[in-house]
């Protein structure tokens, strides 16, 4: 991955477990930090090389989905102070992402119903604008469904939601 400057270590790097898309210790991962303005919208600087690459110079559709993903995951955490899943992910490829070129992805929660939150996001550049749109819905996990989403998962899944509520929350 090019470019370091969004990549400040977290307090508790633990907190984040390995997790692809934001364990400052993975380093395979893509490493993403975060930032929020005032009107609750979540957004991660990311430029990405040749390692992401599906044709020559263009990142791969799937990386591109776990960037959003990620930035959406996260703005329902700060929205709603609960941990949650993703449960649909839906995205519309607008334009080719590039290798080494700085985008930002921004996501925000549209609406909440339950434990289902509705919110949207955006890949887009300085040069090229909107690259990629996605509508996610992510389900809330109190306690039960922790419970049902660990099963027949490692104990340290449940440790690692309680560290990184206590980190990011
Ligand atoms: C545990 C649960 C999430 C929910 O199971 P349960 O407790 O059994 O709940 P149940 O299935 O009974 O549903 C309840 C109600 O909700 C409804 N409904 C559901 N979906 C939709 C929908 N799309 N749209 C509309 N409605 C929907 C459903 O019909 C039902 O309605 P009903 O009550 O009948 O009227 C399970 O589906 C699961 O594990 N899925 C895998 C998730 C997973 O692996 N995700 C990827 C990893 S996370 C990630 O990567 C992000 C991340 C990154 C970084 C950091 C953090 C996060």
């Amino acid at each position: 991955m090019d470019g370091d400057s969004h990549r400040a270590p977290p307090p508790d790097p633990a907190a984040y477990g390995n997790c692809f898309g934001c364990a400052p210790g993975n380093v395979r991962g893509l490493r993403l930090t975060f930032r929020h303005d005032e009107a609750g919208r979540i957004s991660t600087d990311v430029c990405l090389g040749r390692d992401f690459e599906s044709f020559p110079g263009i990142i791969h559709g799937g990386i591109v989905a776990t960037v959003l993903d990620e930035v959406l995951a996260r703005a329902s955490l700060h929205a709603c102070r609960l941990p949650s899943m993703t449960v649909g992910l839906r995205l519309r490829y607008v334009k080719a992402t590039r290798t080494g070129q700085p985008y930002v992805a921004i996501a925000e929660v549209q609406s909440r119903d339950g434990d289902l939150v509705r919110l949207t996001g955006r890949l887009e550049s300085a040069t090229d604008g909107l690259v990629a749109v996605a509508d996610a819905t992510f389900m809330l996990l109190d306690p039960a469904r922790m419970d049902a989403a660990r099963q027949g998962l490692p104990e340290e899944t449940l440790e690692s939601f309680k560290r990184y509520m206590r980190e990011v929350t």
